[in-house]
């Protein structure tokens, strides 16, 4: 019988001052540990900017001061946190990376984008990633005292096969920290939400940063909680705060007792297949 996860979720508006992010983000997950939170969630970029040119300037190595603070933070209370993401540097590369540390602050895992957001829409949204960034290439699931979580990010939630990859790795919660737009954001922000949620019957997550009008990039905010259902169990607006949820693994079985879509997946006639392990 696995224990019900208490999940913190931090909508924070993006500060152009790296130190000033981090100690921001830092006092909420201290704070939303004092309220019983197991798992802290950060959003995407938070301590950078998003803006791609400004992503080499930001970026730092694993282990750097940014890793250390959360992995520090992550041990201080005794939680897991999901470090939302941050411009990783390795090499000449540079990647859109969350780090996800345990509750003895060691590193658990690493998510590198593996779908890089580069879109035009007319009158609406430009962005390119790809102009500085590098996509990762791995599957990231977690394994918790409480059960697995699978840690992708923001456009890594349009695609299913990605949400079903982590799924057949046995998680059942899946968290997308995230920065979508006042273009795609009011459009399809809480449909991909709730699509992942139902069409994998797991807890779902979207982390993003608080609205701020005088960016150059604007966040929709509209941090959620989708239960395997489908239903939103918690939703904040465009402006900073936190949610708290009740994660309770069992409630993904439940589920697919009653509507066994997963089980009547026609494998005879049509699969999904990893291709590559790691790269
Ligand atoms: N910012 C993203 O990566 C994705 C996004 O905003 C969208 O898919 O829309």
């Amino acid at each position: 019988m696995s224990r019900k996860l208490c999940l913190g979720v931090i909508q924070m508006a993006v500060d152009e001052q790296k130190a000033n992010a981090l100690k921001k983000a830092v006092s909420n997950i201290d704070y939303l540990s004092t309220k019983g939170a197991n798992v802290v969630v950060l959003p995407e970029m938070f301590n950078c900017p998003y803006e791609t040119l400004r992503f080499p300037d930001y970026a730092e190595t694993a282990g750097g001061t940014s890793y250390q603070t959360m992995a520090e933070a992550a041990k201080r209370n005794g939680i897991y946190i999901i470090a939302g993401s941050m411009p990783e540097r390795e090499g000449t590369k540079i990647y859109n990376t969350s780090f996800i540390f345990g509750p003895d602050g060691n590193c658990l895992g690493r998510h590198r984008k593996m779908h890089l957001f580069d879109i035009d829409i007319q009158n609406g949204q430009y962005f390119m990633e790809s102009e500085t960034l590098t996509p990762g290439n791995d599957v990231t699931v977690v394994d918790t005292e409480f059960g697995k979580i699978g840690v992708a990010l923001c456009y890594d939630v349009r695609f299913p096969e990605l949400a079903r990859l982590m799924t057949e790795q046995g998680a059942k919660l899946l968290i997308y920290p995230a920065a979508f737009n006042m273009t795609t954001g009011p459009m399809h922000w809480e449909l991909l939400l709730r699509s992942r949620a139902v069409d994998q019957q797991v807890f779902t997550v979207g982390c993003a940063p608080a609205r701020q009008y005088d960016s150059s990039y604007i966040s929709y905010g509209n941090s959620m909680i989708v239960s395997p259902w489908g239903d939103i169990m918690g939703r904040l607006n465009d402006e900073e705060g936190y949610l708290l949820g009740e994660i309770d693994f069992e409630e993904v079985a439940h589920v697919r007792t009653q509507l066994p879509v997963i089980t009547q997946l026609r494998k005879d006639l049509y699969e999904l297949k990893l291709l590559k392990e790691s790269l």
